[in-house]
């Protein structure tokens, strides 16, 4: 479920007079998501969702996550186009939360995509990383190695309450990845958190890509390693080497990975796994039992982290690598 914070329809009719919208003629609470509240609204115009920015979102990043919507959305990217009140705002406030209005993508998003589906989102993720290489304001990745090894110092001391040994073997990982991180790759723009449930498709065509709030400036190849995880691993744990290689088939495509980013993939993977690992892990051993969110299982990241640790060669990720 993802509403946290209920709204009543006086306090929304009132929020929606800010707006060229339309009357409303109903609402309902989105139950998936796991982030903000999300309400779909319909009116005498066109549907709309309504999301409430939780905790979690810093009010100070809401420029830059729907300015960057706006960007690609008017550079031919289908993603959810934020909407102006009459001041021009993008964001308002309601029950007392940041809140904002933006488009409804038609689509739903894909319980067991093909190989054919993850070509289509390696062409989409490098459309997003073109499209968005004039977006003019910058966020820094929060969840980047500074930012694991402080999450990390949460999670640690209960760690081995999920899986004996833990401990050790993520204090491990996270030493030999601050050792190792790559820091000339090319960077811009990356969605970070490319996952399934963020990218519609109607029938088998993507239809659009949506939930932009991880969004930041990172390292492109990084974006690419983040989908690698989520889309192209079986649910018993076995890596779809098909999936793998339609994905980045699919990307390059469109922006071709440079040598220096192909070689990097393996711990650019591994640092991917980490990082949501972590945040899964942070959740697992924080959320109260009985909270409405579901919790996300941190074991399925470690899986794929030990699954790259023992990759040799970026040509086990369906690659192709110059002899
Ligand atoms: N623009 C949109 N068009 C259609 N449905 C949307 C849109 N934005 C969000 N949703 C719906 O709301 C759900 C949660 O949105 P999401 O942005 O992933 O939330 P969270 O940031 O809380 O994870 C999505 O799975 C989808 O069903
Ligand atoms: N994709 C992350 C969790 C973030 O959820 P989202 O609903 O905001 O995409 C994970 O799987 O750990």
């Amino acid at each position: 479920m993802a509403v946290y914070t209920d709204i009543t329809e006086g306090e929304l009719r009132d929020f929606l007079t800010q707006y060229d919208v339309g009357e409303l003629t109903s609402y309902k609470g989105i139950a998936e998501g796991v982030e903000n509240s999300n309400f779909l609204l319909h009116t005498t115009k066109d549907p709309l969702i309504l999301t409430l920015y939780e905790k979690r979102v810093d009010a100070g990043d809401l420029p830059f996550f729907l300015g960057l919507m706006q960007h690609l959305a008017e550079r031919g990217l289908s993603c959810p186009l934020p909407l102006p009140r009459h001041d021009g705002k993008l964001t308002g406030e309601l029950s007392g939360r940041p809140a904002a209005l933006i488009s409804f993508l038609e689509g739903m998003w894909l319980r067991k995509p093909e190989a054919a589906h993850c070509g289509q989102v390696g062409q989409a993720l490098a459309q997003l990383h073109l499209a968005a290489q004039d977006f003019a304001i910058r966020r820094p990745n929060a969840l980047s190695l500074d930012g694991w090894v402080e999450l990390w110092a949460k999670a640690a001391p209960r760690a081995d309450e999920v899986l004996e040994g833990l401990e050790a073997e993520i204090a491990e990982e996270l030493d030999y990845l601050s050792g190792h991180w790559p820091k000339a790759l090319p960077t811009g723009v990356i969605h970070a958190d490319l996952f399934q449930d963020n990218v519609f498709f109607l029938g088998d065509t993507l239809s659009g890509l949506i939930d932009f709030y991880f969004a930041c400036n990172d390292m492109l190849a990084y974006d690419v390693a983040i989908c690698l995880n989520a889309w192209c691993f079986q649910p018993d744990g076995s890596y779809n080497f098909a999936k793998g290689a339609a994905m980045l088939a699919g990307y390059q495509s469109v922006r071709p990975l440079s040598e220096a980013e192909t070689a990097a993939l393996p711990i650019l993977a591994r640092g991917s796994a980490l990082r949501f690992f972590l945040t899964r892990l942070y959740d697992w051993l924080t959320t109260p039992e009985g909270a409405l969110v579901v919790k996300k299982d941190p074991l399925e990241y470690l899986r794929k982290l030990r699954f790259h640790r023992a990759i040799v060669s970026p040509s086990e990720y369906g690659l192709e690598v110059p002899a």
